[in-house]
């Protein structure tokens, strides 16, 4: 049947940045052939044409390895209607240029996302509309909780997706495949072998002029309530039986409920905020002299917590997560770090623990091991197996669009994920706004807030 993609939010950075290329790259794979069209929504005054002038040049900059006649193929599928989202009066008449199956996707600021489901309620939606909401779903516990109220108002839950683009990451994916098609590592992914667990998303960009977004969101809530505890989740779960959205979602959802808060905010939390500076030959000013940032939110660009998990597994290992804005080196992997051997037999030699490192952008994964060196063989030296991922032939946004438009749940987040991880974060909001922990500031181009 007919669908099409009404995405609100369609003048932003996320559409024009991520969606528009994968949606490019679903046209080159064939995969909207006559099936799919687009419509766009937002608050520019602009006619169809000028929708699609400037999703050209969107594509001109992000969608580069995508064949121009692929881009334009899809810019002939792109319609364009402006209005406020949030008014149900501008979304009825929206939905009524919309033949066939209505697949809305809020590519909106998660403060937006509320009144704009409410508004929804009062429009009559066509039979099988899908409804797909992006992260952070929403700003609190109490929010996520409202949020999937609404939705479940709107849509039965198989037709709503919380979408997490870091699941249709190479490297993520890969963990299933990792922990459940070896029979390697399984044994040793608890608490007896498993020294710690660092999950870490440094990025070199800054703010990028998405501060109506950022700056009321701020990288605790854009970053690791969900991307990060999503990697969490996967990396801490039980054996799923098939890899369906139905069993990810479980057994995510029971490590989640397993996780504890951080116990001390101050020695298991970290808040700062990037000052000017230089990252990789790029000049970055002071974050809250970018336009739009209100230096009076205190706004973290970088957020770091540790968690334990309260189940038979993983009691006792710590899990830190971490990511932060305009640091010098952009780190992004999970390491989980191995004990040390029980005993060694090599003498005083110092060695580090077994680690095993799931890179992300590039996607790679790295084995640390102690093996014999050159000259002496029972002096040890730290050796890496490592092996690239083959990139995926669509981007992440390609793959999670894909999914939605098919229906398919399985890189969807279920709606108890969505509250359990706010669950989590929630005690730090609150002692970060209490005053609780300072936030540190760091120099764009260093390796981030000094924990003091
Ligand atoms: N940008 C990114 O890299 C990523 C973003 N995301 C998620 O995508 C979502 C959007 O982020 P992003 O695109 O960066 O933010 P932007 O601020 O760039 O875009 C938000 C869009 O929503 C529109 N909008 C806001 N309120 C209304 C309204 N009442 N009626 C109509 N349109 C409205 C804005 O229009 P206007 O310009 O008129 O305000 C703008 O087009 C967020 O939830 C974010 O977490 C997820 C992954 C990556
Ligand atoms: O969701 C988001 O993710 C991006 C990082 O993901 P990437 O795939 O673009 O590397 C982050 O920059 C952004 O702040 C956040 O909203």
């Amino acid at each position: 049947m007919q669908a099409t993609l009404v995405v609100l939010g369609g003048t932003g950075d996320l559409a024009g940045r991520l969606l528009l290329p994968g949606l490019a790259q679903l046209v080159q794979a064939g995969a909207l052939d006559g099936d799919v069209d687009v419509l766009a929504v937002g608050r520019d005054d602009w006619s169809e044409q000028e929708y699609r002038e400037w999703a050209r040049t969107r594509l001109a900059e992000h969608a580069g390895h995508v064949p121009e006649e692929a881009q334009d193929r899809l810019v002939d599928l792109l319609g364009y209607e402006r209005g406020d989202v949030t008014a149900p009066d501008d979304l009825r008449r929206v939905l009524a240029r919309v033949p066939g199956r209505p697949v809305v996707y809020l590519a909106l600021p998660n403060t937006v996302f509320l009144p704009t489901l409410e508004a929804l309620t009062e429009v009559e939606l066509p039979e099988g509309t899908t409804i797909a909401v992006e992260k952070p779903f929403g700003r609190d516990e109490a929010d996520a909780r409202e949020l999937n109220a609404v939705l479940h108002r709107l849509v039965p839950e198989e037709r709503a997706f919380r979408t997490d683009h870091f699941l249709a990451k190479q490297t993520v994916l890969n963990v299933l495949g990792l922990r459940f098609a070896n029979r390697l590592f399984e044994p040793v992914w608890n608490a007896s072998h498993v020294d710690r667990v660092e999950i870490v998303f440094d990025e070199t960009l800054g703010l990028e002029g998405r501060a109506g977004y950022y700056d009321t969101a701020g990288a605790l809530r854009d970053m690791l309530q969900n991307h990060l505890l999503q990697q969490l989740a996967l990396v801490a779960m039980e054996p799923p039986n098939a890899v369906d959205g139905a069993s990810l979602s479980a057994r995510k959802a029971d490590v989640l409920r397993a996780v504890r808060p951080p116990a001390d905010m101050a020695r298991d939390t970290v808040r700062g905020r990037y000052t000017a500076g230089t990252v990789q030959g790029r000049e970055l000013p002071d974050y809250t002299s970018e336009e739009g940032v209100d230096p009076a939110r205190e706004t973290e660009t970088h957020a770091e917590f540790t968690v334990t998990i309260d189940n038979w597994r993983w009691a006792g290992v710590p899990f830190r997560l971490r990511s932060g804005k305009a640091l010098g080196a952009g780190r992004r992997e999970i390491a989980i770090w191995f004990k040390p051997v029980p005993h060694l037999a090599f003498g005083d030699q110092q060695l580090q623990p077994d680690v095993l490192r799931l890179g992300l952008d590039p996607d790679h994964v790295t084995l640390e091991l102690n093996l014999n060196g050159a000259g002496e063989p029972f002096d040890l030296e730290r050796r890496a197996l490592d092996i690239d991922l083959p990139p995926n032939d669509l981007s992440a946004y390609g793959l999670l669009l894909r999914e939605v438009l098919a229906g398919d749940a399985t890189l969807s987040i279920s709606d108890v994920e969505a509250e359990q991880s706010w669950r989590i974060v929630e005690p730090v909001l609150a002692a970060w706004s209490a005053g609780e922990v300072p936030l540190r500031e760091y120099p764009a181009g260093s390796a981030g807030p000094d924990h003091g």
